[in-house]
């Protein structure tokens, strides 16, 4: 059980949050849902996450924080909206475009040819003895592999199949510089390479295919 008041998640697309299979069919870009300190709130749940990561609470504390967290969960129980509405994946203005789930990065630049971004791994992707779980590597690679595809065709793809090269670890809270990019393009099949990069090593490379979806297609 992870909740104690079930919650309906599958809430549908409305007439104002409009989407076709895996497709937002408005991909119109807003910085304003979740107002003006959704990335802030986000950044705190990053940061309770860390110290989460590390604590080890006494018992009254466990209980304590367990109390907050269900004032806090009842809270955005009354805000919970449909997946195309919700802000994560739209605030651009945001790391990883505020989606709490992934790795926070900044993209520099982007287009056609490629993805430049910096992540930062946090004490919650802790792997162990101090650096990044390749997991959360894996994820970095998808999105921002997901995104070099996305600038090149102007749509949404799937990810068929990537592999990541771990070549040196991975640390944490430390900017790394991350690099996409198109390698080649066979119709709907997008080969897709990236780097991660700790100043000159490298933590890291990926090769991966996505496919370009078709209208409709989820
Ligand atoms: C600055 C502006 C930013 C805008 C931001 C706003 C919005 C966001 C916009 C963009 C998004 C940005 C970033 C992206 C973020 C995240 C990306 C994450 C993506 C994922 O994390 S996604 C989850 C994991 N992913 C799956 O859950 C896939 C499950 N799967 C399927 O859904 C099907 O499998 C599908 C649809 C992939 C294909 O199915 P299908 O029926 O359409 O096509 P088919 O099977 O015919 O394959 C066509 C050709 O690919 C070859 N092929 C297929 N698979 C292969 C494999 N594994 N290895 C080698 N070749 C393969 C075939 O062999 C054939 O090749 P050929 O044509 O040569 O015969």
């Amino acid at each position: 059980m992870t909740d104690s008041s079930p919650q309906d998640w599958n809430i549908p697309a409305k007439e104002d949050s409009p989407h076709e299979g895996g497709f937002r069919a408005d991909l119109k870009i807003t910085t304003e849902r979740g107002g003006p300190t959704y990335g802030e709130m986000i950044e705190q749940v990053r940061t309770f996450m860390d110290k989460v990561r590390y604590a080890c609470p006494t018992h009254e504390l466990a209980d304590e924080v367990i109390d907050d967290l269900k004032k806090l969960n009842a809270k955005l129980d009354t805000m919970l909206v449909d997946e195309w509405t919700s802000p994560s994946g739209t605030r651009v203005d945001l790391p990883s475009r505020g989606n709490i789930t992934l790795p926070p990065y900044e993209i520099s630049a982007g287009g056609p040819d490629g993805v430049d971004a910096t992540v930062i791994f946090r004490r919650f992707h802790l792997g162990g003895n101090g650096v990044a779980h390749g997991g959360h590597v894996a994820i970095a690679f998808d999105d921002l592999g997901g995104m070099a595809a996305a600038l090149r065709i102007g749509g949404v793809s799937r990810t068929g199949y990537l592999t990541v090269n771990y070549r040196s670890l991975t640390p944490l809270e430390t900017p790394l510089a991350v690099r996409t990019w198109v390698d080649r393009q066979e119709g709907r099949k997008l080969f897709i390479k990236g780097t991660i990069h700790d100043g000159d090593r490298l933590c890291a490379d990926m090769d991966a295919l996505f496919i370009a979806l078709k209208p409709g297609q989820a």
